[in-house]
């Protein structure tokens, strides 16, 4: 698989809402998919969104690490979520750094749900319903954001 350019803020792509996936099988998911994991990695990131890579498609990755602003994150392997959903979330919030490869070197305080539950397709086509708290909660609303065409600076206050 390959890695991908990342749009960096500005490239239209990132403003708009992502289309959803209706066959998760079609090889050239299957390879988009692949793709993401592999730019996400290679660009040291713990999310990745398909709009993220020029691909205006309901597709992001979730992956926390520890990392130096999260030393405590939980180390997981990668979620990968096709057409997510927020199913319901706490009232309660916490705000905390955020970054994003689509804006590099900035750093913001971010305001999300503290817990989510969120339904997604596997890349293997089955339904998931999952709760999500603190760092991956986080990340998973960073990356909904993107497939919504917003990105964290809209959330600074
Ligand atoms: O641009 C993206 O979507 C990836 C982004 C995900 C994210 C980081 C922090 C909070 C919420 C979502 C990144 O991975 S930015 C680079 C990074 O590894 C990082 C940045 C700040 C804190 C922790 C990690
Ligand atoms: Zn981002």
């Amino acid at each position: 698989s390959n890695v991908l350019e990342i749009a960096q803020l500005g490239n239209p792509v990132l403003r708009d809402i992502a289309q959803p996936i209706y066959n998760v099988h079609d090889p050239a998911v299957q390879t988009l998919i692949d793709d993401l994991l592999t730019t996400m990695l290679e660009g040291n990131g713990v999310g990745i969104a398909a709009p993220q890579v020029g691909q205006s498609r309901r597709i992001l990755i979730v992956a926390s690490r520890p990392n130096l602003r999260y030393p405590n994150a939980p180390t997981m392997a990668p979620i990968v979520m096709v057409n997510p959903h927020l199913l319901s979330h706490s009232e309660e919030t916490t705000t905390d750094w955020e970054g994003c490869l689509s804006i590099p070197g900035m750093r913001g305080k971010v305001k999300r749900y503290r817990a989510i539950e969120v339904e997604y397709m596997t890349r293997t086509g089955e339904m998931e319903r999952r709760e999500f708290h603190d760092f991956i909660a986080r990340i998973f609303q960073h990356e909904f954001d993107h497939l919504g065409g917003k990105v964290f600076l809209d959330r600074v206050d």
